[in-house]
């Protein structure tokens, strides 16, 4: 039964607990317009200075500019011979052309000898071409012969201007931008900053975020099981979404369902940490203190409501420009809540500039019969059938159901005027972190 908490709470409103009269009354807000008003007491952070040896996955916080050309050198492409190209064009009338082997140029070494008419130099592939040659022939290209001491190659074919010469600024020129504030730093970006010599990177520093889940049913994952309780799973799935999305995890000792053991932990939670994640009791069940806490002071409620499901019941606050998202304790929803809403937080935090998951347009794998007045995030798998993008539904996709998650790839779209969507229709999915990429 999805909601069974809610009803168990019922059950015991017998034992004389007063419903708050308006607590069911909520205005529910649309997916976007709910992140933009999370998201507009968000800020990008402090920065600090790392080694670029540590920066994988970090976040750049200012633009980094090329300081010299890159290759700083004419590079050779090739092992073979440094030429001047004009001296091969006798090789068209068929002749063999020979020229006298005046240096050798492994790399790292810059050769003094200038080439002149009728010479060449051996040279490596990546070494420094030296003046006056502009070209370099490969080595299968060309035989050799000695003759007084001398060594001499023979070429049977002309070769162009430039050929296996890559220039000096090829890739990029002196004062370029090689990468913008905001870029996450991966391997083909330490590429780029190590060859330039940028072995230390301004980033911004992870946003720490402190997480706890409420709920007096709640066992540590290292309990045994107990009649009526569940072991915490909320908190560790959120901890890996923190670090997926770039932020530091703190996680906090789950709490029973205790308002103002709740209150005071939110507050020293909004103190020590830049975001506060909680999950459960956000909804309108008697044992509810989440719903409650926010409404009732303390923080700034932003919002307790969003037209969503799963997550319907997902609640902001702002505490001294602190955002407290309390997300619903059902895994599904509290998996997609932190997605659409902490997640972009996290982001902006870290002065990213993609703040939400990427959508896509994908047909539907199979029939989608739920209909709701909300807009419907559906779990679902991603996959290519005839060049086309399909989308396909989980078995399973309700708020409570938790072992689907981990299959998903991405979120189905399904808006409410669809009135659900058969197999083969259009819609947008949001690509979940890490699927496909
Ligand atoms: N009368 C109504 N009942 C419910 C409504 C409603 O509008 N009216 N909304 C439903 C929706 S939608 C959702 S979603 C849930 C939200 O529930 P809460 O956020 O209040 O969460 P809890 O009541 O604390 O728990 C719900 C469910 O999730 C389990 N849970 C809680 N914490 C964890 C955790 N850390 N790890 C794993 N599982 C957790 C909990 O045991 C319950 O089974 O309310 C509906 N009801
Ligand atoms: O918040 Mo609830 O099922 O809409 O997940
Ligand atoms: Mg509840």
């Amino acid at each position: 039964m999805e909601n069974g908490k809610e009803q168990s709470g019922k059950e015991q409103n017998g034992k004389g607990q007063p419903d708050t009269p308006n607590k069911f009354q909520r205005k529910a807000l649309q997916v976007p317009v709910a992140q933009e008003k999370a998201l507009a007491y968000v800020q990008p952070g402090e920065t600090e200075i790392i080694s670029l040896k540590e920066s994988d996955g970090r976040i750049l916080a200012a633009d980094v500019i090329a300081p010299h050309p890159y290759p700083a050198f004419r590079r050779s492409g090739m092992d073979g011979y440094a030429v001047r190209s004009e001296d091969t064009l006798a090789c068209e009338e068929g002749e063999t052309v020979w020229l006298k082997v005046v240096d050798h140029i492994p790399c790292g070494y810059v050769s003094s000898v200038p080439i002149t008419e009728g010479t060449t130099s051996r040279i490596m592939t990546g070494a420094q071409v030296p003046d006056g040659a502009d070209a370099v022939v490969m080595l299968e290209a060309t035989e050799s012969r000695s003759e007084n001491g001398e060594t001499y190659i023979g070429l049977k074919r002309a070769i162009e201007p430039g050929k296996n010469v890559t220039p000096r600024g090829f890739e990029l020129q002196e004062g370029e931008l090689i990468l913008a504030k905001g870029r996450e730093i991966g391997p083909g970006e330490i590429s780029v900053l190590a060859t330039f010599g940028v072995h230390e990177v301004e980033v911004y520093r992870r946003p720490v975020v402190g997480i706890f889940s409420t709920g007096t049913e709640l066992l540590d994952i290292d309990e045994p099981l107990q009649p009526g309780k569940i072991r915490n799973s909320n908190t560790y799935m959120l901890a890996a979404q923190i670090r997926e999305a770039g932020g530091t995890p703190v996680v906090m000792e789950a709490i029973p369902d205790d308002i103002e053991l709740a209150r005071s932990k939110v507050a020293s939670a909004l103190q020590e940490y830049d975001i506060v994640v909680t999950t459960g009791g956000v909804s309108v069940g008697d044992y509810d203190i989440m719903g409650e806490l926010v409404a009732s002071g303390g923080v700034d409620m932003l919002f307790n409501k969003v037209t969503m499901r799963p997550g319907s019941v997902t609640t902001a606050a702002v505490k001294d420009g602190k955002l407290l998202f309390a997300l619903s304790g059902n895994p599904g929803a509290c998996f997609v809540g932190f997605l659409l809403f902490v997640r972009p937080a996290i982001r902006k935090k870290l002065g990213m500039t993609q703040l939400h998951l990427a959508e896509w347009t994908a047909e539907l794998g199979a029939d989608y019969s739920k209909v709701n007045n909300f807009t419907r995030f559906v779990r679902g798998r991603l996959g290519v059938r005839e060049g086309r993008l399909v989308a396909t539904p989980a078995q399973l996709d309700e708020s409570s159901v938790m072992v689907t998650i981990k299959d998903s790839e991405c979120l189905i779209v399904i808006p409410p005027e669809l009135k659900g969507a058969s197999k083969g229709h259009p819609v947008t999915v949001l690509v979940l972190p890490g699927a496909w990429s």
